[in-house]
């Protein structure tokens, strides 16, 4: 296969691993996630975010999610797109690791789909992080019809892996982290990175 890397077969925490901590500083349990990125596809206010809006559960640890399915996220007709789930997944996992640890980047994330969801629907997904060890970050989900614990319609697992600033400076756009508010400091090492 050339230089094509080997795929990663399992992201399962291993046994030991132990239960993690709330950041100090992050929303206390019932108060709204902070905002991630205001440019999110998945939970910023731009053309074409799915507006995602998350809560911090009674835990302090774990997340919840709203995802309103409107007709601009069908896959087939009248249901939802599975990118677009997994994109909600995505973005409620990330979040749940905000309550414990900084920036990190989705390295991996699997996906089940248990049910067609309707257009109209209110997607409600639960989502924590199972454990983390050095840089990697486990987390797990699950998408319900209507209601927190209503039917089931998808389950999903992600690693994410822990990066500093320099991961954005390096890869990302100046003029974005300009919209920011990033210092002239952070965006001139942002031009001298690429
Ligand atoms: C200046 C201001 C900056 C402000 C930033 C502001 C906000 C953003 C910050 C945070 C966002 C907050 C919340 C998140 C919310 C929403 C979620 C959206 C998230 C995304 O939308 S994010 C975009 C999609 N994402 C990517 O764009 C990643 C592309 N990718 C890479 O950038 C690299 O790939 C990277 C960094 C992931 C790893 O690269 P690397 O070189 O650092 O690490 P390396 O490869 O050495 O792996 C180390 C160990 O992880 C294992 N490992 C690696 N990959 C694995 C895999 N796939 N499966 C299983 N295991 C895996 C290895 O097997 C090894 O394991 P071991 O140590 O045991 O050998």
């Amino acid at each position: 296969m050339g230089n094509v890397p080997r795929v990663p077969i399992s992201i399962e925490p291993p046994a030991d691993a132990e239960a993690p901590q709330r950041h100090p500083k992050a929303p206390a349990p019932g108060e709204p996630t902070a905002a991630h990125y205001e440019g999110c596809r998945g939970c910023g206010d731009v053309p074409g975010s799915l507006r995602i809006r998350s809560w911090v559960g009674d835990d302090g640890v774990s997340v919840h999610s709203r995802f309103d399915v409107l007709a601009e996220h069908q896959g087939a007709p009248g249901l939802l797109h599975g990118g677009m789930l997994m994109t909600a997944f995505d973005d409620a996992l990330g979040t749940a690791y905000t309550q414990i640890a900084r920036s990190a980047v989705t390295a991996r994330l699997e996906t089940d789909f248990r049910r067609p969801v309707p257009v109209g629907t209110t997607l409600w997904l639960r989502s924590r992080v199972d454990a983390i060890v050095d840089r990697k970050i486990f987390t797990s989900g699950v998408a319900f019809l209507g209601e927190l614990d209503g039917e089931v319609a998808g389950t999903a697992r992600a690693l994410f892996l822990k990066v500093g600033v320099e991961h954005f400076l390096r890869h990302g756009r100046p003029e974005d982290l300009e919209a920011l508010g990033a210092s002239r400091e952070v965006i001139e090492a942002a031009r001298a990175a690429r």
